[in-house]
């Protein structure tokens, strides 16, 4: 279990993280949102030993991070921002580095090396100086150092930045099968990552929390929570639509007209009562869950709550 009580982090008169508190329990993957500069790699430097708090504390598994720092990061794999390795080693002779300093030798050291290079699939790549790799290879490198513990907790740094999506999809795949039974932390800007692989969310905002979440928990909290939209083939009059009851606005997006609900339920079934008395016919229709990206950009221009 990840403690996290009131964390502060001030750089001079600034506050990048402010008064952050928040408990992560195994099993959970946390996503961290937020805009740039929120405080999300700051609160995980914070989480990992990397950076001391102005304030607060951090309890990984029963270890202040601060008073226990050695007992604490050794539950801990981290992938900092930007996956940063020593270019000029190869992978298997960088893993063979990270063993040592984690305290592994011989056999042992050697079976946790086979065990994450075949884990996050390194294989044909292994005998390659790490400069020399693709930018996905070289955040797999950051993954398998990160794993080779085999670490109850995982910190992950924007895991999947700068990826092609093919290896976007991979990087995720990896994080769901690595993420058993473990916690998980990521920090994205992606939102599609979030409904992906989360179980949970965390929008930050100029360093405080502004929304705790599951993904469809956060979704619900969007205006188009409860949408619904339709396609027609034909121009429509939109008065029509906005004068069913329960619907706030209507909006157009294109090929798209979206029903924004007001606090009623059940506007589906008012949509399709008004388009047969209408004689009308929509070629497609679905109701909303809510869209994330609504959520976060309401959320983070409103700042703190
Ligand atoms: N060592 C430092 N000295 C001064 N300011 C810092 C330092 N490290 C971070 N900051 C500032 O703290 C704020 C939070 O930075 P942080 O890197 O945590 O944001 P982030 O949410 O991870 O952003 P991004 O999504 O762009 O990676 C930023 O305004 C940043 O400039």
């Amino acid at each position: 279990m990840i403690t996290v009580k009131q964390l502060t982090k001030a750089f001079g008169t600034f506050t990048a993280v402010n008064n952050l508190s928040f408990e992560v329990k195994p099993g959970e993957v946390l996503g961290f949102l937020g805009p740039n500069g929120a405080g999300k790699s700051t609160t995980m430097k914070m989480i990992t030993g990397f950076l001391a708090p102005s304030a607060g504390t951090v309890n990984i598994d029963g270890h202040d991070i601060v008073k226990d720092t050695i007992a604490a990061q050794r539950l801990i794999g981290y992938l900092p921002e930007g996956a940063p390795s020593y270019g000029e080693m190869t992978v298997e002779s960088f893993l063979q580095f990270i063993a040592e300093v984690r305290g592994f030798k011989g056999e042992e050291a050697k079976r946790r090396i086979e065990t994450s290079i075949q884990k996050v699939e390194l294989e044909s790549v292994r005998l390659q100086p790490i400069e020399t790799l693709s930018k996905g290879f070289k955040r797999r490198v950051g993954l398998a150092q990160a794993v080779l513990h085999d670490p109850k907790i995982l910190i992950l740094d924007e895991p999947t930045d700068g990826l092609d999506p093919n290896q976007k999809q991979h990087v995720r795949e990896l994080i769901q099968n690595l993420s058993k039974d473990k916690i998980v932390i990521i920090s994205t800007h992606i939102l599609e990552e979030v409904t992906a692989v989360c179980t949970r969310a965390m929008i930050i905002a100029q360093g405080t929390k502004v929304a705790d979440g599951t993904p469809a928990e956060l979704q619900a909290m969007s205006r188009y929570h409860n949408a619904v939209s339709l396609r027609f083939n034909d121009a429509v009059d939109t008065e029509l639509l906005s004068a069913i009851e329960g619907v706030a606005e209507v909006l157009n997006e294109g090929d798209w007209l979206t029903l924004i609900p007001d606090n009623a339920t059940g506007l589906l079934s008012r949509v399709n009562q008004a388009l047969e008395a209408s004689n009308l016919h929509a070629e497609e229709i679905f109701v909303e869950r809510g869209r994330l990206d609504d959520v976060f950009r309401t959320m983070t221009r409103e700042g703190t709550q």
